[in-house]
Formats: structure tokens, sequence, C-alpha cells
């Protein structure tokens, strides 16, 4: 079997690979099996300089490597360069904290001395997406690597380009053999690397179809997983708003990667006496992007990953007009017949119950308006999802908007007159159908490890 990396902006093969055999599969599992024998041990000030030596390899190669997303999965040049900055960011961050994170913590009892040590627990196999093929990599990586662990990567087939380079770059920086290592495998073959005894704890980003397999199949096994799975993230812009600036905001957070992130807004409620004059505003803001060739400097928008997730895209949203929903702006493929994955921002309004884009996540560049009829009705239907990853609320009394997003809308991220965005200081991750567990912070380094009991009598 073969996988394939192809250029979305025009359809052209980029390479190749061959897929891992099975008996390469158990081979790497062997090699990072080995590997952890000396690397559970390794002392804290050590991993902290491979880790700060990653970011400095990571800095210097940087415009290959967002050169090399531009290429797989059409992220403009400088979202390229920002996503490996924001790599280089976790990796210090974690060098700096990670021995504190993971201090003994001593608990008073009747013993002579009692506390908690966190121990690795192996093997982490890592499955990631291909929407931040170097971030999303990096924010599991970086802690696990902190905290004594081994990792495999299994990449999306469309970024193999870059799941390689990220190994390149480790082993770049110094990192012993097998530390890190990548699979070439496809999706089929992720049972047979956890069902490995070596594998000991799965991290899974995706969707949340594909997080329901893999947290079944480690149930079984009893492995621990953590899921950050899809969103549908509700941004609320209440009647005391700042219209001008959150229809900004809300615009740019559609629009990250070309709407191809869980944490992009994607439900827009707004209470209905400042629905119209927020949609002209925001319907500007979200014509402005510059759409074209992510090589270029001033293009904001590239084209889709894949032509299969745009076509997908397009017939949710004439799926959605047909239930009812008024297309304010694009809901179109611009030059239909080439062999692109472009597609046009796109404002649906009017979302009802009843609708599949009441439910359903967009993964792409599509705004779905809600109308509400007040603050209480905005939250309502806010919290009316399966998901639970992050949501936005705007308003100018702050006070307000901290009650709303401490202890009413129901998601892992909750945030006040701003976008939803992950920081390596910051614990990130959902609740309900968004997954479960966290990454980054000090939550995020404790997952993949074992909360060792320690009893002296
Ligand atoms: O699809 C998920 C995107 C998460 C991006 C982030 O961690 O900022």
């Amino acid at each position: 079997m073969s996988i394939k990396s192809v250029n979305p902006v025009n359809g052209k093969l980029i390479k190749t690979y061959s897929e891992d055999s099975e008996k390469v599969i158990a081979k790497k599992i062997k090699l990072g099996a080995r590997a952890w024998e000396d690397w559970q041990f390794t002392d804290f000030d050590l991993k902290a300089a491979l880790l700060n030596k990653t970011a400095e390899v990571l800095r210097e190669r940087k415009k290959e490597l967002a050169a090399l997303m531009a290429l797989e999965m059409g992220k403009p040049l400088k979202s390229g360069l920002e996503e490996v900055e924001k790599c280089a960011k976790v990796c210090e961050y974690y060098a700096a904290n990670g021995e504190k994170f993971l201090k003994d913590e001593p608990v008073e009892t009747e013993a002579s001395k009692s506390y908690v040590c966190f121990r690795p627990l192996g093997i982490v196999l890592a499955v990631m997406p291909w929407n931040f093929p170097f971030w999303q990599v990096f924010r599991f990586l970086a802690p696990g690597l902190m905290a004594g662990n081994c990792a495999l990567l299994k990449h999306s087939s469309n970024v193999t380009g870059c799941a390689l380079a990220i190994e390149e770059v480790l082993k770049e920086a110094g990192f012993p053999d097998h530390v890190f290592q990548t699979l070439v495998i496809s999706s089929k073959r992720v049972n047979q690397v956890i069902e490995n005894p070596l594998v000991k704890a799965v991290t899974l980003t995706g969707s949340t179809g594909a997080g329901i397999q893999v947290a079944r199949q480690a149930a079984s096994l009893l492995k621990k997983t953590v899921l950050e799975l899809g969103g549908s993230d509700p941004y609320l812009v209440l009647e005391d708003a700042d219209l001008e600036y959150a229809a900004e905001i809300c615009a740019q957070s559609r629009l990250i990667n070309n709407g191809q992130s869980c944490i992009a807004a994607k439900r827009f409620i707004l209470v209905r006496s400042i629905e119209k004059k927020f949609l002209k505003i925001f319907k500007e803001k979200m014509s402005e992007k510059k759409t074209g060739d992510p090589f270029a400097p001033q293009t904001d928008l590239g084209p889709m990953a894949r032509t299969d997730l745009r076509d997908e895209l397009h017939q949710q949203v004439l799926d959605n007009i047909q239930a009812g929903a008024k297309c304010l702006l694009g809901g179109y493929i611009p030059d239909p017949k080439g062999k692109h994955a472009y597609y046009i921002p796109t404002i649906l309004t009017g979302i009802k119950k009843g609708m599949p884009a009441y439910t359903e996540e967009l993964f792409g560049p599509v705004a779905l308006v809600f109308s509400a009829k007040n603050t209480a009705d905005a939250i309502r239907i806010a919290n009316d999802s399966s998901f639970g990853l992050g949501a936005a609320v705007f308003s100018k009394d702050i006070a307000s908007g901290e009650k709303i997003a401490e202890g009413l809308l129901n998601a892992g991220s909750c945030f006040v007159n701003t976008l939803v965005k992950s920081d390596p200081r910051l614990p990130f991750g959902g609740i309900n159908q968004s997954g479960y567990g966290r990454e980054l912070g000090l939550f995020g380094i404790r997952e993949f490890v074992n909360i060792k009991t320690v009893y002296v009598r």
C-alpha cells in the first residue's frame, strides 16, 4: 500500500510513500520500548536542553517547514511561520516548567514518609490530524517527552512530509534514537499499533467518529486515552457588544486556517436587536480576507486541505440552503471544473433547530448565524449542542460576560471578548462529544503519567 501527498492548489501528486509493513511497525514499537528503558530515567536538565535545542532547530528551519505545510495542505506561508513559532514556544515552555510540574508532592500521613511522584508510562501513540501539521504534534510531544515518555506518531496521510520532517527536527536537536518515531501507515493500521502491549496510551486529535473508534479499542485493552475532537464553538454577540470589534474577531476566528480548526468560531448567536447591524459588518470582514496561492505573501486563505473535504463542506452548505437557510455570502466553488480545493468564505443565516447545521460541525470557511431573542436565549442555543470545546461571549459588561463564560456556557474553554485560542500555559480540551482529557499547562503534562503513591512506614 502507498500513501500519497497531493497539492490542494492543483491536485498534483507531490510524493508517494510506501506504507510501513506489519514487521516494520512491530520493529519500531520494539525500538521505542528499548529507547524508553533509558529515556524514562533521563534527568530533567537534559530533557529541557533537548527541547530548547528543538525550539532552535524549528526556528532555523521555519521557512522550509512552513513551505511544506503550504505544499501539502495549503496553509498560507505566513500562518505556517506562526505555527512553527508556536511549536518552538511550547518546547521552551515545557523545558522551563516541566520539572516543576512533575515535582514530588509530599503528603502527610502516619508513615515516616509518603508522597506522590509522577512516573512516565512508556510509549504513547499520537494520532494527529492535518490541519495544524506541526502544532498538533508538538502540543502533545513537548510535555510527553518532558514527562519521560516515548512517542509514536501516526499522522494524517496527506501530511506525511510534515510528519517525517518532525522526526528529522528531533533528530537534529539531538534526541536519542527512537524516542520519537513516525509511523507511515494508513488509519486502518492504527488498531495494530494500539493492540501492541508495549504501547501504553493513545492521544488523538481528530473527528468525534475517529475518537470513538480509538477510545473503544483502547478501552477494551484498558489503555488510557486523551481525545481532542470536533467542536462547533458558539460565539455569542450580546446587545451591548462592541459590534465592529466583535465582527472583526468573529470573522478572524471563523477563518482561522481557512475554517479548518476545531476551535474556530462556527456558530454565531446574535441577539436579535443587533443582528442586522452586526451582519453588515461581519459580511464585510468575511469578504476582506484574500484567498490565493498559499506561497504568496499577501494570501490569508489558501485552498482547503483536500478536494473531498471541500466537496463535503459544499454539500453541507447546499443541504442547509435546501432546508431553509439563507446564503448571505459565498456558497459556491470558484472555478468548479478546476482540480483545486478552494472554497469561498460563506455565511448562512437563519439556522434553526431541525436544519443539519444546527447540530453538525462545518469544517471550513462557513459561518452559521443563529438568531436569539435575548441573552438567556443565546446561552440556551449555545448549549443546545452535543459538542463542548470552546465558546466566546461579546459584551461591554465584562463582569456579566465572565459570569456567562464561567458558569453558564458548557465548554472546555470559554473566552470573553476575544477568540478561543490555545496557549501552552493554559489547559486545552473539551467536554461531551468534543472529547476528554487536557493538553497543555500543568494538566497536560500530567495526563500520561503514573501518579504514583510512595509510602515508607
Ligand atoms: O483542530 C484543532 C485545532 C486546535 C488548534 C490549537 O491548538 O490552537
